[in-house]
């Protein structure tokens, strides 16, 4: 194991004022567990993708997952009220769509940090899905567009350049920065490396929005 390999505290990203009340809303209202849940939600994805089981482990595996969605289909809320997504400053947001991010540097025009992709995320030949990549440089120019006191933003255009393949259940590194700053456009540049080696890059163009684009972050459900 390298020094760049052995685990980094998670820096939280220092939000600004509008994502810290919309993932406050959802810290406030989370049922205890909800992020451990979260954590077996994505392991689930990652053993689901590599089984190959006998049938009957099929049928069970099949009858507990329909139990599962019971349970939280009777729960069922608004993506305004939604927990999923929204626990920003953790290294997952409490989501398993996109993989963990755990940041390890942060500044007001750049992130540096460590993530991986397990097998969910696998394309073929033991190397990341090029889709799940740009997932990965969307997730983490979202993050650095929220830092301090930039509006909220919205990705205009991202473009993916895949330099060599990007290998599961290994350590990465991910940086992005904003390379500049033309009035409601935010320029952004990413890589992704495997040790020395680089996998990808990216640059994209991120868009604040007009205050009439933005949904009130604040508002509560009304009661009852
Ligand atoms: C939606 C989910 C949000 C999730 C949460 C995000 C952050 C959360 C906080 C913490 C971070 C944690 C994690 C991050 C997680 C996820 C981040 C995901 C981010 C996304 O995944 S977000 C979804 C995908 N994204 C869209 O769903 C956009 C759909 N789209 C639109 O909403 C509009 O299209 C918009 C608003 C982009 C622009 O619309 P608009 O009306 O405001 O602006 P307009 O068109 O007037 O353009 C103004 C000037 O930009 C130029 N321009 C426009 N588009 C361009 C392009 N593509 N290429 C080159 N130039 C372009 C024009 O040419 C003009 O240039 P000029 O002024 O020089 O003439």
């Amino acid at each position: 194991m390298t020094e760049s390999d052995r685990p980094q505290p998670h820096v939280a990203v220092p939000l600004n004022g509008y994502w810290t009340e919309w993932s406050a809303r959802a810290a406030r209202n989370a049922a205890p567990g909800w992020a451990a849940l979260v954590g077996e939600m994505a392991g689930l994805q990652d053993t689901f993708a590599a089984a190959a089981p006998p049938p009957e482990a099929v049928a069970e595996a099949r009858s507990l997952v329909e139990q599962t969605r019971a349970v939280l289909a009777r729960h069922e809320v608004g993506d305004d009220d939604q927990w999923f997504g929204r626990f920003l400053p953790a290294p997952d947001r409490g989501q398993t769509f996109s993989p963990p991010i755990r940041l390890t540097g942060i500044t007001e025009h750049a992130l540096a940090g460590k993530t991986m992709f397990g097998r969910f995320h696998s394309g073929n030949n033991s190397a990341a899905h090029g889709g799940g990549i740009a997932l990965l440089f969307d997730d983490l120019f979202g993050r650095l567009v929220s830092v301090g006191d930039i509006p909220p933003a919205r990705t205009a255009s991202l473009s993916v350049n895949y330099r060599s393949v990007t290998p599961l259940d290994e350590p990465l590194a991910v940086e992005a920065s904003v390379a500049e700053v033309d009035g409601r456009k935010l320029y952004l540049t990413g890589t992704l490396r495997h040790g020395d080696r680089l996998c990808a890059d990216a640059t994209a163009l991120f868009l604040t929005l007009r205050p009439e684009q933005i949904r009130p972050a604040e508002a509560e459900a009304p009661p009852g």
